[in-house]
């Protein structure tokens, strides 16, 4: 991995932050494109910790600049662990905006992935804005008190052009 990728896809502070950065003059903007009640997939469940068939909260958005969605990302948390978070009220707010004001969050170590594409469409609705392709995935678990959150990143080629990023 290009030391400019791993500035983005090692860093372990809100990714909502950086990318408003980043974005300089261009505005930041969640776009919502589901959040149900569902089954994780497998490694979601096994990442979680949890038996399968267990119904999750589940949340896939498009973190964009502009009109141009820089990351897809899906993140599940199972919903026997959810006591009044109201994550579901989030919307077009970045969940990283709610997540890092918890002061007890701990963050489990990330995995790294380099065939997102594959990874991302099978879990993403295919957007009709983007298909989810890209260099680089990762997915990390939140700990906020009894709740474990995972959040899974994909890292779109747009960006990579836009930042004038290496393509790997
Ligand atoms: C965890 C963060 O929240 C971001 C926002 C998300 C959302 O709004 O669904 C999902 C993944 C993250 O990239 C962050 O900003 O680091």
């Amino acid at each position: 991995m290009s030391h400019a990728w791993w500035q983005w896809v090692a860093s372990t502070d809100s990714l909502t932050t950086r990318l408003t950065r980043a974005g300089k003059e261009q505005p930041f903007r969640v776009k919502l494109l589901r959040q149900e009640v569902g089954r994780p997939l497998p490694d979601e469940a096994q990442a979680l910790g949890i038996p399968l068939g267990r119904h999750a909260w589940l949340r896939e958005v498009a973190l964009c600049l502009g009109e141009t969605p820089w990351v897809m990302a899906r993140s599940v948390a199972p919903l026997s662990q959810l006591h009044g978070q109201r994550l579901e009220r989030l919307g077009e707010r970045s969940l990283g905006s709610w997540l890092f004001q918890q002061p007890d969050l701990v963050r489990g170590p990330l995995e790294v992935s380099n065939h997102p594409a594959r990874f991302a469409q099978a879990r993403l609705v295919q957007a009709e804005l983007v298909q989810a392709k890209g260099p680089w995935a990762r997915r990390s678990v939140f700990r906020h008190g009894a709740l474990s959150l995972l959040v899974q990143e994909y890292f779109l080629a747009e960006m990579a052009e836009e930042l004038a990023l290496p393509s790997r």
